[in-house]
């Protein structure tokens, strides 16, 4: 990292920056200030678990990286863009082009089938699809033979599988996942969190993900704490008893 650089922003490595980010909900009274001045750089090729107690800000910090919402001040930098710069044509762009999204709730569309929810971003942005990079999400994913259902026709973990596999196969800057497994049994979401850990090894792709859960964010190859609107940690591969412990003091007032 260099001096003047604290959140490693102009580095090479650094997919993703807030750099003194401050995001301030409503005015006067009632005024929240969700992000209090974050400073964080997510690695590029790294898969990063975002915790922290309820309301200590993690959506906002996540909205605001990934151009959903704007923040009051401060820079959210992907790549060399300044995301709180742009107007909502760019941001729109660089949602569909450069951001690959894994929600809570899948976000499929129902009409449209596992493959051809897959290939929706591709199509928006008038790109081909990688032939190589297609097929090995396919087949990491073990969605083949789910290619021709319709969401209502698929379980809730291989809903999911679908949607990381449009989320994946833009190669996107980066992925954000919101809660990816917070609607899946044990085992789906288990799965799940494989094959974006999987995603990071083989082929590079960088992951943001927020959790409230320990097991999951022990996938992770690094764990950012926030509270109230800081940061309050950065926990380097932590074991789920770890990251437990460090959520546990957070919430111990102090
Ligand atoms: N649209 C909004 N309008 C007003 N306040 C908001 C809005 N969105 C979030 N907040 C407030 O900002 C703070 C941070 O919220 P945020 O949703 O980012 O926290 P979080 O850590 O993601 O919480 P949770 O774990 O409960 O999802 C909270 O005090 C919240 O009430």
């Amino acid at each position: 990292m260099q001096h003047g650089d604290p959140a490693g922003a102009q580095s090479p490595t650094t997919a993703v920056a807030a750099v003194d980010l401050v995001k301030v909900y409503g005015t006067g009274a009632t005024a929240v200030r969700a992000l209090d001045g974050v400073t964080v750089g997510f690695g590029r090729a790294a898969f990063t678990a975002i915790m922290g107690p309820s309301g200590s800000g993690k959506s906002t910090l996540m909205h605001c990286l990934a151009g959903l919402d704007t923040a009051t001040s401060g820079q959210a930098l992907l790549g060399g863009t300044d995301l709180t710069r742009q107007p909502d044509r760019v941001l729109t762009r660089v949602r569909r082009e450069r951001i690959g999204f894994v929600f809570q709730s899948f976000n499929l569309l129902p009409q449209l089938t596992a493959e051809q929810n897959i290939r929706l971003p591709l199509d928006l942005a008038g790109r081909a699809p990688d032939p190589a990079l297609s097929a090995r999400v396919v087949e990491v994913l073990g969605i083949g033979d789910r290619l021709r259902h319709r969401p209502s026709e698929l379980s809730g973990g291989q809903q999911q599988r679908i949607a990381l596999a449009r989320a994946l196969v833009t190669a996107p800057e980066v992925v954000f996942a919101d809660e990816p497994t917070g609607n899946l049994d044990s085992h789906s979401g288990a799965e799940v969190l494989s094959f974006l850990r999987t995603s990071v090894r083989e082929w590079g792709q960088t992951v943001v993900m927020v959790t409230h859960d320990p097991a999951a964010a022990a996938y992770a190859d690094r764990v950012v704490l926030l509270a109230d609107g800081r940061i309050a940690g950065d926990l380097d591969r932590p074991d789920r008893a770890t990251i437990s412990g460090a959520l546990h003091d957070l919430a111990v007032p102090r």
